[in-house]
């Protein structure tokens, strides 16, 4: 087969939003998609207001995962103001998938979200998933499948068995295929660990937002340069602290940098205690006066590094 850089073939990137009600396969279906280490992860954290799950290339197409979070967790009865709650993350996708689980049908919790997306008027393209085709006879698939294609325009309906795998491949394709042409939004030696980045990234922010109070500027962002995993069972994070100004740096950094080691003694602890074993952290910080833009980039990407939200 030619190789597609020699074909021409447009690289894509995008956002998906996989919603439904909980339990109904979300994080099975990103495993499927993405890898295992990535839900395992993102299944442990559920306060981070990093939105990024995961990252699947499928040729050459980037479909970068956003989550809703938090939202759907809640083990009540999905009401109008949740889900209406939950666009935060959806919104900023390219493409949608409402999952719903084939054994239980439309549910009022389903029929909620159908709701809600129809009072967005949401103009992005939303697939259907039926997840969990293992455990129901064909017919009723069917008529599920009919029925719900009566309550909402589906770009497309899947059947699918996130665990067992059925469909998944067909559905990855078709979302690659619908993003939008342009460069990746990221390098694809960083897709792994990206989740866990952020995740770093959050800590440190947090201890900073501890230890700070109310003196923490506003124009704060932390990133994670490099990760590491080394070969002795330990992990070095390279992160870099970007405020907006020179006096800002002054405050991260403290009388004779106490601040910021404290700072990155609490992170490390924390990093460590969520990985299983020893991090090794370094912290810069660094003035980086145009971040009100860079901030702009970051939104559009679906990240979400803001303070006070
Ligand atoms: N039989 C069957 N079970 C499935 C399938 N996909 C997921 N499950 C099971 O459904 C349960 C819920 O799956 P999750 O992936 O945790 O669901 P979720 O939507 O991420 O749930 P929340 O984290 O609560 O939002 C788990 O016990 C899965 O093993 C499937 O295709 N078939």
């Amino acid at each position: 087969m030619t190789p597609p850089e020699t074909t021409g073939t447009p690289t894509r990137a995008g956002f998906v939003a996989l919603i439904g009600e909980p339990n109904a396969g979300k994080s099975t279906l990103l495993n499927a998609m993405v890898g295992a280490k990535v839900s395992i992860v993102t299944h442990k954290v559920q306060t981070t207001r990093a939105r990024i799950r995961g990252v699947a290339m499928e040729g050459q197409a980037q479909i970068v995962f956003v989550d809703t979070p938090g939202i759907f967790r809640p083990r009540r009865r999905l009401d109008r103001a949740m889900v209406t709650a939950a666009w935060g993350g959806a919104a900023d996708a390219d493409i949608v998938v409402l999952l719903i689980e084939a054994h239980r049908g439309l549910t009022e919790g389903a029929k909620a979200i159908i709701s809600a997306l129809k009072e967005r008027g949401e103009a992005h393209p939303v697939a259907l998933a039926i997840n969990k085709i293992d455990r129901v006879k064909a017919e009723t698939l069917l008529a599920l499948a009919e029925e719900a294609n009566a309550a909402y325009p589906f770009a497309k309906t899947f059947m699918i068995s996130a665990e067992k795998g059925y469909g998944v491949a067909d559905l990855r394709a078709w979302l690659a295929g619908e993003l939008p042409e342009g460069p990746w939004f990221y390098p694809e030696d960083q897709i792994a660990d990206l989740p866990m980045r952020q995740i770093a990234a959050e800590i440190t922010r947090e201890k900073l937002t501890l230890r700070l109070h109310e003196e923490l500027p506003y124009q704060l962002t932390v990133e994670t340069e490099k990760w590491e995993d080394r070969k002795d069972g330990s992990t070095r994070i390279d992160q870099i602290v970007y405020v907006a100004r020179e006096g800002h740096k002054g405050i991260l950094l403290g009388k004779g940098g106490e601040t910021i080691k404290a700072v990155s003694t609490a992170a490390r602890a924390e990093m460590a205690e969520f990985l299983g074993h020893p991090v090794h952290l370094f912290l810069v910080v660094k003035v980086r006066p145009n971040w009100l833009d860079e901030a702009e980039r970051y939104s559009e990407m679906g990240l979400d590094f803001k303070d006070g939200d």
